[in-house]
Protein backbone atom coordinates (compact mmCIF):
# COMPACT_ATOMS: atom_id res chain seq x y z
CA UNK A 1 0.00 0.00 0.00
CA UNK A 2 3.04 2.39 0.63
CA UNK A 3 4.07 2.01 -3.01
CA UNK A 4 0.68 2.60 -4.11
CA UNK A 5 -0.25 5.82 -2.08
CA UNK A 6 3.64 7.07 -3.58
CA UNK A 7 2.98 5.81 -6.71
CA UNK A 8 0.08 8.12 -6.93
CA UNK A 9 1.44 10.75 -5.21
CA UNK A 10 4.20 10.58 -7.67
CA UNK A 11 0.61 10.97 -10.35
CA UNK A 12 -0.40 13.75 -8.50
CA UNK A 13 2.58 15.69 -8.45
CA UNK A 14 3.30 14.94 -12.44
CA UNK A 15 -0.79 15.81 -12.92
CA UNK A 16 -0.37 19.12 -11.21
CA UNK A 17 2.57 20.45 -8.86
CA UNK A 18 0.27 24.07 -8.34
CA UNK A 19 -2.41 22.19 -7.41
CA UNK A 20 -0.97 18.87 -4.73
CA UNK A 21 1.23 21.71 -3.44
CA UNK A 22 -1.42 23.65 -2.55
CA UNK A 23 -3.92 21.09 -1.58
CA UNK A 24 -1.06 19.83 1.09
CA UNK A 25 -0.20 23.26 2.18
CA UNK A 26 -3.27 25.10 2.43
CA UNK A 27 -4.84 22.54 4.57
CA UNK A 28 -1.05 22.22 6.87
CA UNK A 29 -1.72 26.32 7.05
CA UNK A 30 -5.30 25.30 8.63
CA UNK A 31 -3.99 23.14 10.96
CA UNK A 32 -1.19 25.67 12.48
CA UNK A 33 -4.28 28.08 12.62
CA UNK A 34 -5.91 25.24 14.58
CA UNK A 35 -3.30 25.14 16.95
CA UNK A 36 -3.29 29.36 17.54
CA UNK A 37 -6.85 29.38 17.47
CA UNK A 38 -7.01 26.57 20.41
CA UNK A 39 -4.22 28.51 22.31
CA UNK A 40 -6.38 32.02 22.03
CA UNK A 41 -9.27 30.25 23.83
CA UNK A 42 -7.18 28.61 26.71
CA UNK A 43 -5.80 32.42 27.03
CA UNK A 44 -9.87 33.69 26.94
CA UNK A 45 -10.90 31.08 29.50
CA UNK A 46 -8.22 31.59 31.33
CA UNK A 47 -9.04 35.37 31.74
CA UNK A 48 -12.45 34.48 32.59
CA UNK A 49 -12.34 32.28 35.11
CA UNK A 50 -9.26 34.52 36.85
CA UNK A 51 -10.40 36.36 39.82
CA UNK A 52 -11.87 40.10 39.46
CA UNK A 53 -15.34 42.24 38.38
CA UNK A 54 -16.52 40.88 35.66
CA UNK A 55 -16.43 43.68 33.03
CA UNK A 56 -12.56 43.78 33.60
CA UNK A 57 -12.44 40.49 33.39
CA UNK A 58 -14.44 40.42 29.52
CA UNK A 59 -12.16 43.58 28.74
CA UNK A 60 -9.26 41.71 29.55
CA UNK A 61 -10.29 38.54 27.69
CA UNK A 62 -11.28 41.20 24.53
CA UNK A 63 -7.78 40.61 22.79
CA UNK A 64 -7.41 36.36 22.93
CA UNK A 65 -11.21 36.73 21.91
CA UNK A 66 -10.19 38.98 18.70
CA UNK A 67 -7.54 36.27 18.45
CA UNK A 68 -9.83 33.19 18.21
CA UNK A 69 -12.35 34.98 16.19
CA UNK A 70 -9.44 35.60 13.46
CA UNK A 71 -7.96 32.46 13.86
CA UNK A 72 -11.49 30.53 12.57
CA UNK A 73 -12.16 33.34 10.12
CA UNK A 74 -8.68 32.88 8.57
CA UNK A 75 -9.02 28.92 9.02
CA UNK A 76 -12.65 28.61 7.27
CA UNK A 77 -11.15 30.48 4.53
CA UNK A 78 -7.66 28.50 3.67
CA UNK A 79 -10.20 24.97 4.36
CA UNK A 80 -12.41 26.62 1.29
CA UNK A 81 -8.90 27.67 -1.12
CA UNK A 82 -7.42 23.49 -0.07
CA UNK A 83 -11.16 22.42 -1.33
CA UNK A 84 -10.75 24.39 -4.56
CA UNK A 85 -7.15 23.22 -5.34
CA UNK A 86 -8.90 19.59 -4.65
CA UNK A 87 -11.23 19.46 -6.81
CA UNK A 88 -9.48 21.37 -9.75
CA UNK A 89 -7.10 18.32 -8.71
CA UNK A 90 -9.03 15.18 -9.27
CA UNK A 91 -10.53 15.41 -13.12
CA UNK A 92 -7.21 15.82 -13.73
CA UNK A 93 -5.89 12.93 -12.00
CA UNK A 94 -8.81 10.75 -13.42
CA UNK A 95 -8.15 12.06 -17.34
CA UNK A 96 -4.33 10.86 -16.61
CA UNK A 97 -5.26 7.59 -15.54
CA UNK A 98 -7.88 6.75 -18.14
CA UNK A 99 -5.54 7.88 -21.00
CA UNK A 100 -2.54 5.71 -18.97
CA UNK A 101 -4.95 2.92 -19.33
CA UNK A 102 -6.63 3.34 -22.50
CA UNK A 103 -2.87 4.21 -24.20
CA UNK A 104 -1.82 0.53 -22.52
CA UNK A 105 -4.91 -1.33 -23.31
CA UNK A 106 -5.00 0.19 -27.19
CA UNK A 107 -1.12 -0.96 -27.24
CA UNK A 108 -0.80 -4.19 -26.38
CA UNK A 109 -0.52 -7.18 -29.03
CA UNK A 110 -3.23 -9.19 -29.73
CA UNK A 111 -2.48 -12.07 -28.28
CA UNK A 112 -3.27 -10.46 -24.96
CA UNK A 113 -6.14 -10.58 -25.78
CA UNK A 114 -6.99 -14.26 -26.27
CA UNK A 115 -5.68 -14.51 -22.42
CA UNK A 116 -8.71 -15.33 -20.15
CA UNK A 117 -6.25 -13.89 -17.03
CA UNK A 118 -5.36 -10.68 -18.96
CA UNK A 119 -9.33 -9.95 -20.39
CA UNK A 120 -10.22 -10.23 -16.30
CA UNK A 121 -7.71 -8.26 -14.82
CA UNK A 122 -8.50 -5.45 -17.61
CA UNK A 123 -11.85 -5.81 -16.71
CA UNK A 124 -11.10 -5.06 -12.80
CA UNK A 125 -8.72 -2.35 -13.84
CA UNK A 126 -11.63 -0.38 -15.78
CA UNK A 127 -14.33 -1.33 -12.93
CA UNK A 128 -12.64 -0.30 -10.09
CA UNK A 129 -9.50 1.42 -10.46
CA UNK A 130 -10.01 3.70 -12.70
CA UNK A 131 -12.76 5.21 -10.17
CA UNK A 132 -10.22 4.57 -7.18
CA UNK A 133 -7.80 6.78 -8.53
CA UNK A 134 -9.84 10.26 -7.71
CA UNK A 135 -11.04 8.86 -4.17
CA UNK A 136 -7.11 8.25 -3.32
CA UNK A 137 -6.44 12.01 -3.75
CA UNK A 138 -9.49 13.14 -1.46
CA UNK A 139 -8.69 10.66 0.84
CA UNK A 140 -5.05 11.52 0.81
CA UNK A 141 -6.06 15.02 1.42
CA UNK A 142 -8.39 13.79 4.27
CA UNK A 143 -6.04 11.88 6.13
CA UNK A 144 -3.22 14.64 5.94
CA UNK A 145 -6.45 17.20 7.16
CA UNK A 146 -6.97 14.47 9.77
CA UNK A 147 -3.32 13.96 11.10
CA UNK A 148 -2.67 17.44 10.76
CA UNK A 149 -5.50 18.58 12.98
CA UNK A 150 -4.86 15.76 15.28
CA UNK A 151 -0.83 16.97 15.73
CA UNK A 152 -2.10 20.68 15.88
CA UNK A 153 -4.48 19.79 18.53
CA UNK A 154 -1.76 17.81 20.18
CA UNK A 155 0.34 20.59 19.84
CA UNK A 156 -1.77 23.29 21.48
CA UNK A 157 -2.66 20.80 24.43
CA UNK A 158 1.15 19.94 24.73
CA UNK A 159 1.36 23.97 25.33
CA UNK A 160 -1.41 23.64 27.53
CA UNK A 161 -0.48 20.48 29.92
CA UNK A 162 2.53 18.78 28.15
CA UNK A 163 1.96 14.76 28.48
CA UNK A 164 -2.19 15.49 29.48
CA UNK A 165 -4.26 14.00 26.71
CA UNK A 166 -1.48 12.50 24.07
CA UNK A 167 -1.75 8.68 25.45
CA UNK A 168 -5.08 9.29 25.77
CA UNK A 169 -5.88 10.40 22.55
CA UNK A 170 -4.06 7.51 21.07
CA UNK A 171 -6.03 5.15 23.06
CA UNK A 172 -9.34 6.09 21.77
CA UNK A 173 -8.12 5.91 18.53
CA UNK A 174 -6.68 2.60 18.32
CA UNK A 175 -10.25 0.44 18.04
CA UNK A 176 -11.63 2.35 15.34
CA UNK A 177 -8.19 2.34 13.39
CA UNK A 178 -7.99 -1.70 13.97
CA UNK A 179 -11.48 -1.90 12.97
CA UNK A 180 -11.32 0.03 9.73
CA UNK A 181 -8.64 -1.61 8.56
CA UNK A 182 -9.96 -5.10 9.20
CA UNK A 183 -13.35 -4.23 7.34
CA UNK A 184 -11.42 -2.61 4.02
CA UNK A 185 -9.47 -5.90 3.54
CA UNK A 186 -12.03 -8.18 4.22
CA UNK A 187 -14.28 -6.36 1.98
CA UNK A 188 -11.74 -6.34 -0.68
CA UNK A 189 -11.15 -9.80 -0.90
CA UNK A 190 -14.64 -10.95 -1.04
CA UNK A 191 -14.77 -8.53 -4.03
CA UNK A 192 -11.94 -10.49 -5.52
CA UNK A 193 -13.18 -13.87 -4.75
CA UNK A 194 -16.82 -13.03 -6.36
CA UNK A 195 -15.37 -11.27 -10.03
CA UNK A 196 -15.47 -14.30 -12.27
CA UNK A 197 -19.51 -14.71 -11.25
CA UNK A 198 -20.15 -10.79 -11.22
CA UNK A 199 -18.58 -10.61 -14.88
CA UNK A 200 -21.07 -13.69 -15.93
CA UNK A 201 -23.83 -11.73 -13.94
CA UNK A 202 -23.24 -8.42 -15.83
CA UNK A 203 -22.91 -10.75 -19.29
CA UNK A 204 -26.20 -12.09 -18.71
CA UNK A 205 -27.61 -9.17 -18.43
CA UNK A 206 -26.07 -7.29 -21.34
CA UNK A 207 -27.46 -10.11 -23.83
CA UNK A 208 -31.19 -9.73 -22.19
CA UNK A 209 -30.88 -5.57 -22.60
CA UNK A 210 -28.84 -5.83 -25.70
CA UNK A 211 -30.48 -4.84 -29.27
CA UNK A 212 -28.43 -7.13 -31.09
CA UNK A 213 -29.30 -10.13 -29.27
CA UNK A 214 -33.14 -9.34 -28.75
CA UNK A 215 -33.64 -11.22 -32.22
CA UNK A 216 -31.77 -14.35 -31.44
CA UNK A 217 -33.00 -14.48 -27.99
CA UNK A 218 -36.63 -14.11 -29.08
CA UNK A 219 -36.35 -16.64 -32.28
CA UNK A 220 -34.95 -19.37 -30.08
CA UNK A 221 -37.33 -18.39 -26.89
CA UNK A 222 -34.15 -18.07 -24.55
CA UNK A 223 -35.47 -15.86 -22.26
CA UNK A 224 -36.36 -18.63 -19.43
CA UNK A 225 -32.83 -19.93 -20.00
CA UNK A 226 -31.36 -16.88 -19.45
CA UNK A 227 -33.49 -15.73 -16.79
CA UNK A 228 -33.10 -18.88 -14.90
CA UNK A 229 -29.00 -18.53 -15.43
CA UNK A 230 -29.35 -14.96 -14.01
CA UNK A 231 -31.48 -15.92 -11.35
CA UNK A 232 -28.71 -18.93 -10.29
CA UNK A 233 -25.88 -16.05 -10.49
CA UNK A 234 -27.59 -13.69 -8.41
CA UNK A 235 -28.54 -16.60 -5.71
CA UNK A 236 -25.16 -16.83 -5.03
CA UNK A 237 -24.04 -13.65 -5.32
CA UNK A 238 -26.82 -12.46 -3.01
CA UNK A 239 -25.51 -15.11 -0.23
CA UNK A 240 -22.01 -14.09 -0.58
CA UNK A 241 -22.96 -10.88 -0.26
CA UNK A 242 -25.13 -11.30 3.45
CA UNK A 243 -22.40 -13.73 4.14
CA UNK A 244 -19.68 -10.38 4.50
CA UNK A 245 -22.57 -8.51 5.41
CA UNK A 246 -22.99 -10.50 8.83
CA UNK A 247 -19.08 -10.50 9.42
CA UNK A 248 -18.48 -7.01 8.63
CA UNK A 249 -21.35 -6.30 11.11
CA UNK A 250 -19.67 -8.09 14.17
CA UNK A 251 -16.40 -6.79 13.41
CA UNK A 252 -17.79 -2.91 13.53
CA UNK A 253 -19.83 -3.88 16.74
CA UNK A 254 -16.54 -5.54 18.34
CA UNK A 255 -15.17 -1.96 17.53
CA UNK A 256 -17.56 0.30 18.53
CA UNK A 257 -17.97 -1.22 21.86
CA UNK A 258 -13.95 -1.16 22.03
CA UNK A 259 -14.21 2.79 21.43
CA UNK A 260 -17.09 3.00 23.80
CA UNK A 261 -14.93 1.58 26.51
CA UNK A 262 -11.96 3.41 25.54
CA UNK A 263 -14.02 6.79 25.47
CA UNK A 264 -15.27 6.01 28.75
CA UNK A 265 -11.81 5.66 30.41
CA UNK A 266 -10.47 8.93 29.05
CA UNK A 267 -12.98 10.89 30.75
CA UNK A 268 -12.91 9.06 33.89
CA UNK A 269 -9.24 10.10 33.56
CA UNK A 270 -9.82 13.94 32.59
CA UNK A 271 -12.28 14.15 35.80
CA UNK A 272 -9.74 12.27 38.41
CA UNK A 273 -7.17 14.89 37.16
CA UNK A 274 -9.46 17.95 37.68
CA UNK A 275 -10.65 16.57 41.18
CA UNK A 276 -7.51 16.00 42.68
CA UNK A 277 -6.42 19.50 40.99
CA UNK A 278 -3.70 18.45 38.78
CA UNK A 279 -5.31 20.63 36.38
CA UNK A 280 -6.50 23.97 36.35
CA UNK A 281 -10.41 24.73 35.37
CA UNK A 282 -9.45 26.95 32.31
CA UNK A 283 -7.10 24.13 31.60
CA UNK A 284 -9.44 21.59 31.72
CA UNK A 285 -11.67 23.06 29.95
CA UNK A 286 -9.55 23.67 27.14
CA UNK A 287 -8.61 20.13 27.22
CA UNK A 288 -12.39 19.27 26.90
CA UNK A 289 -12.66 21.69 23.65
CA UNK A 290 -8.81 20.63 22.09
CA UNK A 291 -10.38 16.19 22.94
CA UNK A 292 -13.38 17.20 20.88
CA UNK A 293 -11.70 18.99 17.89
CA UNK A 294 -8.85 16.23 18.14
CA UNK A 295 -11.46 13.51 17.94
CA UNK A 296 -13.21 15.33 15.07
CA UNK A 297 -9.51 15.02 13.25
CA UNK A 298 -9.00 11.58 14.53
CA UNK A 299 -12.14 10.54 12.79
CA UNK A 300 -11.08 12.23 9.95
CA UNK A 301 -8.00 10.46 9.90
CA UNK A 302 -8.60 7.33 10.65
CA UNK A 303 -11.78 6.99 7.94
CA UNK A 304 -9.48 8.89 5.54
CA UNK A 305 -6.98 6.22 6.28
CA UNK A 306 -9.78 3.01 5.86
CA UNK A 307 -11.10 4.52 2.23
CA UNK A 308 -7.48 4.91 1.39
CA UNK A 309 -6.53 1.45 2.50
CA UNK A 310 -9.86 0.10 0.19
CA UNK A 311 -9.06 2.27 -2.56
CA UNK A 312 -4.99 1.18 -2.58
CA UNK A 313 -6.12 -2.22 -2.84
CA UNK A 314 -8.09 -1.50 -5.68
CA UNK A 315 -5.65 1.11 -7.38
CA UNK A 316 -3.10 -1.88 -6.66
CA UNK A 317 -5.06 -3.66 -9.41
CA UNK A 318 -4.88 -1.23 -11.58
CA UNK A 319 -1.22 -0.27 -11.56
CA UNK A 320 -0.57 -4.52 -11.77
CA UNK A 321 -2.72 -4.69 -14.82
CA UNK A 322 -0.56 -1.59 -16.31
CA UNK A 323 2.60 -3.41 -15.11
CA UNK A 324 1.68 -6.67 -16.92
CA UNK A 325 0.26 -5.07 -19.72
CA UNK A 326 3.38 -2.85 -20.69
CA UNK A 327 5.33 -6.39 -20.56
CA UNK A 328 2.72 -7.21 -23.69
CA UNK A 329 3.18 -4.25 -25.61
CA UNK A 330 5.51 -5.88 -28.51
CA UNK A 331 8.78 -4.26 -28.49
CA UNK A 332 9.60 -4.53 -32.09
CA UNK A 333 13.00 -3.47 -33.98
CA UNK A 334 14.19 -0.58 -35.23
CA UNK A 335 14.92 -1.77 -38.93
CA UNK A 336 12.57 0.72 -41.36
CA UNK A 337 10.51 -0.39 -43.66
CA UNK A 338 9.22 0.04 -47.08
CA UNK A 339 7.25 -2.50 -48.75
CA UNK A 340 8.91 -5.57 -49.76
CA UNK A 341 9.62 -8.13 -52.77
CA UNK A 342 8.46 -11.18 -50.73
CA UNK A 343 7.33 -12.56 -47.53
CA UNK A 344 8.22 -15.86 -46.23
CA UNK A 345 7.12 -18.17 -43.78
CA UNK A 346 9.48 -20.85 -42.40
CA UNK A 347 7.64 -23.57 -40.36
CA UNK A 348 5.70 -21.12 -38.41
CA UNK A 349 3.42 -22.34 -35.44
CA UNK A 350 1.08 -20.53 -33.06
CA UNK A 351 -1.08 -21.92 -29.87
CA UNK A 352 -4.00 -20.03 -28.25
CA UNK A 353 -3.38 -19.77 -24.55
CA UNK A 354 -4.65 -22.78 -22.99
CA UNK A 355 -5.35 -25.11 -26.08
CA UNK A 356 -3.74 -28.34 -26.41
CA UNK A 357 -3.22 -28.47 -30.53
CA UNK A 358 -1.87 -25.69 -32.68
CA UNK A 359 -4.14 -23.44 -34.85
CA UNK A 360 -1.09 -22.89 -37.52
CA UNK A 361 1.28 -25.88 -37.30
CA UNK A 362 4.58 -26.04 -39.06
CA UNK A 363 3.05 -23.98 -42.16
CA UNK A 364 5.99 -23.05 -44.66
CA UNK A 365 4.77 -20.72 -47.39
CA UNK A 366 5.58 -17.38 -49.10
CA UNK A 367 3.94 -14.68 -50.68
CA UNK A 368 5.52 -12.35 -53.22
CA UNK A 369 4.31 -8.83 -54.12
CA UNK A 370 2.64 -8.76 -57.43
CA UNK A 371 0.75 -12.18 -56.75
CA UNK A 372 -2.75 -13.37 -55.81
CA UNK A 373 -2.57 -16.21 -52.73
CA UNK A 374 -5.62 -18.22 -51.37
CA UNK A 375 -6.10 -19.91 -48.60
CA UNK A 376 -8.18 -22.84 -48.44
CA UNK A 377 -10.03 -25.56 -45.99
CA UNK A 378 -13.00 -26.39 -43.44
CA UNK A 379 -14.15 -24.35 -40.79
CA UNK A 380 -11.16 -24.13 -37.82
CA UNK A 381 -8.84 -25.19 -39.78
CA UNK A 382 -6.49 -22.31 -39.23
CA UNK A 383 -7.02 -20.13 -42.19
CA UNK A 384 -7.58 -16.83 -40.45
CA UNK A 385 -5.12 -17.76 -37.67
CA UNK A 386 -2.11 -17.75 -40.55
CA UNK A 387 -3.73 -15.14 -41.81
CA UNK A 388 -3.13 -12.99 -39.48
CA UNK A 389 0.33 -14.10 -38.85
CA UNK A 390 0.81 -13.17 -42.33
CA UNK A 391 0.23 -9.89 -41.45
CA UNK A 392 1.92 -9.21 -38.20
CA UNK A 393 -1.32 -8.89 -35.73
CA UNK A 394 0.02 -12.75 -33.65
CA UNK A 395 3.55 -13.61 -33.38
CA UNK A 396 4.25 -17.21 -34.31
CA UNK A 397 4.70 -19.25 -30.99
CA UNK A 398 7.34 -20.93 -33.14
CA UNK A 399 8.94 -20.48 -36.32
CA UNK A 400 9.82 -17.13 -38.33
CA UNK A 401 8.14 -15.15 -40.41
CA UNK A 402 11.13 -12.78 -42.64
CA UNK A 403 10.22 -9.92 -44.81
CA UNK A 404 12.88 -9.73 -47.77
CA UNK A 405 14.93 -12.27 -45.79
CA UNK A 406 14.85 -10.30 -42.40
CA UNK A 407 13.30 -11.50 -39.44
CA UNK A 408 10.06 -9.51 -38.85
CA UNK A 409 11.12 -9.12 -35.04
CA UNK A 410 13.69 -6.58 -36.38
CA UNK A 411 11.40 -4.77 -38.41
CA UNK A 412 9.95 -1.73 -37.30
CA UNK A 413 6.74 -2.56 -36.14
CA UNK A 414 4.62 0.72 -36.97
CA UNK A 415 6.14 0.80 -40.41
CA UNK A 416 5.84 -2.69 -41.23
CA UNK A 417 2.12 -2.58 -39.95
CA UNK A 418 1.35 0.64 -42.62
CA UNK A 419 2.26 -1.89 -45.13
CA UNK A 420 -0.67 -4.22 -44.45
CA UNK A 421 -4.09 -3.52 -45.00
CA UNK A 422 -7.07 -6.84 -43.49
CA UNK A 423 -10.47 -7.00 -44.69
CA UNK A 424 -11.62 -8.59 -41.66
CA UNK A 425 -14.25 -11.47 -41.27
CA UNK A 426 -16.18 -10.28 -37.56
CA UNK A 427 -15.16 -6.46 -38.76
CA UNK A 428 -16.77 -4.23 -36.02
CA UNK A 429 -19.50 -2.12 -36.73
CA UNK A 430 -17.65 1.54 -35.41
CA UNK A 431 -19.74 4.28 -34.70
CA UNK A 432 -18.94 6.98 -37.50
CA UNK A 433 -20.36 8.28 -40.28
CA UNK A 434 -19.51 6.71 -43.51
CA UNK A 435 -16.76 8.58 -44.90
CA UNK A 436 -14.79 8.49 -41.55
CA UNK A 437 -15.31 4.56 -41.02
CA UNK A 438 -13.78 4.61 -44.89
CA UNK A 439 -10.94 7.35 -44.19
CA UNK A 440 -10.28 5.39 -41.27
CA UNK A 441 -8.28 2.98 -42.90
CA UNK A 442 -6.08 5.57 -43.48
CA UNK A 443 -6.86 8.32 -41.71
CA UNK A 444 -3.02 9.35 -41.35
CA UNK A 445 -2.21 9.73 -44.88
CA UNK A 446 -0.39 12.99 -45.43
CA UNK A 447 -1.57 15.27 -48.26
CA UNK A 448 1.42 14.58 -50.61
CA UNK A 449 0.40 10.83 -50.41
CA UNK A 450 -1.13 9.42 -53.45
CA UNK A 451 -4.24 6.99 -52.72
CA UNK A 452 -7.47 6.69 -53.62
CA UNK A 453 -10.31 8.84 -52.75
CA UNK A 454 -12.79 7.88 -50.36
CA UNK A 455 -15.74 8.20 -53.00
CA UNK A 456 -13.06 6.06 -55.39
CA UNK A 457 -12.87 3.67 -52.81
CA UNK A 458 -16.57 2.96 -51.95
CA UNK A 459 -16.85 3.31 -55.64
CA UNK A 460 -14.94 0.24 -55.90
CA UNK A 461 -16.66 -1.85 -53.09
CA UNK A 462 -19.82 -1.03 -54.44
CA UNK A 463 -20.58 1.27 -51.58
CA UNK A 464 -21.02 4.64 -53.34
CA UNK A 465 -24.43 4.07 -54.06
CA UNK A 466 -25.78 2.75 -51.08
CA UNK A 467 -23.61 5.41 -48.83
CA UNK A 468 -25.15 8.38 -51.26
CA UNK A 469 -28.64 7.13 -51.09
CA UNK A 470 -28.85 7.22 -46.79
CA UNK A 471 -29.85 10.72 -45.40
CA UNK A 472 -27.16 12.43 -44.89
CA UNK A 473 -24.72 10.70 -47.50
CA UNK A 474 -21.40 9.88 -46.67
CA UNK A 475 -21.96 12.39 -43.66
CA UNK A 476 -24.70 9.63 -42.43
CA UNK A 477 -23.57 9.06 -38.44
CA UNK A 478 -23.98 4.61 -38.83
CA UNK A 479 -25.04 4.29 -34.95
CA UNK A 480 -28.49 4.01 -34.66
CA UNK A 481 -27.96 4.83 -31.14
CA UNK A 482 -27.71 8.85 -31.51
CA UNK A 483 -30.01 11.40 -33.33
CA UNK A 484 -30.13 10.93 -36.70
CA UNK A 485 -27.74 7.90 -36.83
CA UNK A 486 -28.40 4.97 -39.05
CA UNK A 487 -27.90 1.36 -38.94
CA UNK A 488 -26.71 -0.65 -42.24
CA UNK A 489 -27.49 -4.35 -43.37
CA UNK A 490 -24.66 -6.94 -42.55
CA UNK A 491 -23.77 -7.32 -46.22
CA UNK A 492 -24.18 -3.13 -46.86
CA UNK A 493 -21.61 -2.87 -43.80
CA UNK A 494 -19.14 -5.56 -45.71
CA UNK A 495 -19.25 -3.23 -48.87
CA UNK A 496 -18.12 -0.45 -46.41
CA UNK A 497 -15.53 -2.79 -44.75
CA UNK A 498 -14.28 -3.43 -48.29
CA UNK A 499 -14.17 0.41 -49.16
CA UNK A 500 -11.82 0.94 -45.81
CA UNK A 501 -9.63 -1.43 -47.08
CA UNK A 502 -8.79 -0.42 -50.50
CA UNK A 503 -8.68 3.05 -49.46
CA UNK A 504 -6.13 2.13 -47.25
CA UNK A 505 -4.29 1.11 -50.31
CA UNK A 506 -1.40 -0.77 -48.43
CA UNK A 507 1.45 -3.29 -50.10
CA UNK A 508 -0.23 -5.89 -48.80
CA UNK A 509 -3.73 -6.82 -48.84
CA UNK A 510 -5.19 -9.63 -46.68
CA UNK A 511 -8.90 -10.67 -47.23
CA UNK A 512 -10.92 -12.51 -45.18
CA UNK A 513 -14.18 -13.74 -46.68
CA UNK A 514 -14.55 -10.43 -47.68
CA UNK A 515 -17.57 -11.44 -49.46
CA UNK A 516 -19.58 -13.57 -47.29
CA UNK A 517 -22.34 -11.14 -46.73
CA UNK A 518 -22.38 -9.43 -50.51
CA UNK A 519 -24.96 -10.06 -52.74
CA UNK A 520 -23.51 -11.47 -56.23
CA UNK A 521 -23.36 -7.90 -58.03
CA UNK A 522 -21.14 -6.10 -55.03
CA UNK A 523 -19.05 -9.83 -54.72
CA UNK A 524 -18.61 -9.47 -58.82
CA UNK A 525 -17.85 -5.89 -58.62
CA UNK A 526 -14.96 -6.41 -55.20
CA UNK A 527 -13.25 -8.87 -56.99
CA UNK A 528 -12.40 -6.81 -60.43
CA UNK A 529 -10.83 -4.96 -57.60
CA UNK A 530 -8.80 -7.90 -55.78
CA UNK A 531 -7.16 -8.59 -59.35
CA UNK A 532 -3.37 -8.65 -59.51
CA UNK A 533 -1.39 -5.36 -59.33
CA UNK A 534 2.08 -5.45 -59.79
CA UNK A 535 2.52 -3.30 -56.65
CA UNK A 536 0.39 -5.30 -54.43
CA UNK A 537 0.15 -9.03 -52.83
CA UNK A 538 -3.23 -10.14 -51.73
CA UNK A 539 -3.88 -13.31 -49.68
CA UNK A 540 -7.66 -14.25 -49.45
CA UNK A 541 -9.80 -16.49 -47.93
CA UNK A 542 -12.93 -17.56 -48.94
CA UNK A 543 -15.13 -20.51 -48.95
CA UNK A 544 -16.78 -19.57 -52.26
CA UNK A 545 -13.93 -21.45 -54.55
CA UNK A 546 -15.46 -20.14 -58.07
CA UNK A 547 -13.47 -16.91 -56.48
CA UNK A 548 -10.26 -18.53 -55.80
CA UNK A 549 -9.63 -20.10 -59.39
CA UNK A 550 -7.51 -17.37 -60.72
CA UNK A 551 -5.43 -17.09 -57.74
CA UNK A 552 -1.48 -17.43 -58.47
CA UNK A 553 -1.16 -20.26 -55.99
CA UNK A 554 -3.51 -21.70 -53.39
CA UNK A 555 -2.57 -23.07 -50.01
CA UNK A 556 -4.92 -25.74 -48.77
CA UNK A 557 -5.18 -25.89 -44.54
CA UNK A 558 -6.62 -29.16 -42.67
CA UNK A 559 -6.40 -29.06 -38.82
CA UNK A 560 -3.69 -26.23 -38.89
CA UNK A 561 -1.47 -28.07 -41.30
CA UNK A 562 -0.65 -26.87 -44.90
CA UNK A 563 -1.76 -29.96 -46.85
CA UNK A 564 -1.76 -28.73 -50.61
CA UNK A 565 -0.78 -26.39 -52.40
CA UNK A 566 -0.56 -25.01 -56.46
CA UNK A 567 -2.93 -23.09 -58.78
CA UNK A 568 -6.49 -24.65 -59.47
CA UNK A 569 -5.27 -26.72 -62.33
CA UNK A 570 -2.39 -28.25 -60.73
CA UNK A 571 -4.84 -28.75 -57.45
CA UNK A 572 -7.71 -30.12 -59.42
CA UNK A 573 -5.88 -32.67 -61.16
CA UNK A 574 -4.32 -34.31 -57.40
CA UNK A 575 -6.64 -36.11 -55.79
CA UNK A 576 -7.15 -34.14 -52.69
CA UNK A 577 -9.46 -31.93 -49.95
CA UNK A 578 -9.11 -29.36 -52.57
CA UNK A 579 -10.54 -30.80 -55.39
CA UNK A 580 -13.31 -32.54 -53.10
CA UNK A 581 -14.10 -29.38 -52.30
CA UNK A 582 -14.40 -27.71 -54.95
CA UNK A 583 -16.38 -30.61 -57.11
CA UNK A 584 -18.66 -30.08 -53.83
CA UNK A 585 -19.74 -26.59 -54.71
CA UNK A 586 -19.82 -27.18 -58.36
CA UNK A 587 -21.95 -29.88 -58.36
CA UNK A 588 -24.48 -27.60 -56.38
CA UNK A 589 -24.36 -25.66 -59.02
CA UNK A 590 -24.07 -28.18 -62.15
CA UNK A 591 -27.21 -30.05 -60.50
CA UNK A 592 -29.51 -26.62 -60.40
CA UNK A 593 -28.18 -25.85 -63.93
CA UNK A 594 -29.36 -29.25 -65.48
CA UNK A 595 -32.28 -29.04 -63.48
CA UNK A 596 -32.84 -25.38 -65.21
CA UNK A 597 -32.31 -27.00 -68.37
CA UNK A 598 -34.92 -30.08 -68.00
CA UNK A 599 -37.63 -27.65 -66.78
CA UNK A 600 -37.07 -25.64 -69.86
N1 LIG B 1 -8.92 -16.46 -30.06
C1 LIG B 1 -8.85 -17.80 -30.05
N2 LIG B 1 -8.56 -18.46 -28.91
C2 LIG B 1 -8.47 -19.81 -28.90
N3 LIG B 1 -8.66 -20.57 -29.97
C3 LIG B 1 -8.96 -19.97 -31.12
C4 LIG B 1 -9.08 -18.56 -31.23
N4 LIG B 1 -9.37 -18.25 -32.51
C5 LIG B 1 -9.44 -19.43 -33.17
N5 LIG B 1 -9.19 -20.45 -32.34
C6 LIG B 1 -9.12 -21.88 -32.73
O1 LIG B 1 -8.10 -22.03 -33.68
C7 LIG B 1 -8.49 -22.90 -34.71
C8 LIG B 1 -8.35 -22.23 -36.08
O2 LIG B 1 -9.27 -21.15 -36.14
P1 LIG B 1 -9.36 -20.17 -37.38
O3 LIG B 1 -10.30 -19.08 -37.04
O4 LIG B 1 -7.98 -19.78 -37.78
O5 LIG B 1 -10.01 -21.13 -38.47
P2 LIG B 1 -10.56 -20.80 -39.93
O6 LIG B 1 -9.95 -21.81 -40.83
O7 LIG B 1 -10.35 -19.37 -40.27
O8 LIG B 1 -12.12 -21.12 -39.75
P3 LIG B 1 -13.41 -20.51 -40.51
O9 LIG B 1 -13.44 -21.11 -41.88
O10 LIG B 1 -14.53 -21.02 -39.68
O11 LIG B 1 -13.28 -19.03 -40.52
C9 LIG B 1 -9.90 -23.36 -34.40
O12 LIG B 1 -9.83 -24.63 -33.80
C10 LIG B 1 -10.40 -22.34 -33.41
O13 LIG B 1 -11.25 -22.94 -32.48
Amino acid sequence: MGGTARGHSFLAWATSRRDTLASIGLNVAAGVLTTLGLLATTGVLHQLFAAGPTPDRIRAALPALVLAAAAVTVRGALTIAAGWAQARLIPQINYAVELRLFETTSAVELAAFDDAGFAEEMVRARDRGLAEAGSIVNDTVNLVTGVVGVAATAAAVTVIHPLLLLPCLLVAAAPEAVTAVRMARRQHFDWLARITRRRRKFMLGDLMADRHTAAEIRAYQMREFLLAEYHRMVSLETRAELRLARSQTATRAVGLSATGVAAFGLYAVLGGLLLNGVVALAAAATALLALQSARAGLRTAVFATNSLYEDALYYQDYRDFLDRARHRVPAGGTRPVDGFDRIDLDRVSLHYPDTEAAAVDEVSLSVRRGEVIALVGENGSGKTTLAKLIAGLYRPTAGVIRWDGVDTAELDPRQTAAQVAVMSQDWWRFPFTARQNIRIGRHDRPADRPGPEVEDAARDAAAHDMITELPFGYDTLLDWQFKDGQDLSGGQWQRLVAARGLYRDARLLICDEPSAALDARAEHALFQHLRRHPDRAVVLITHRLANVRHADRIFVMDHGRLIQQGDHDELMAQEGLYRELFELQAAGYLAQAGEAAAES
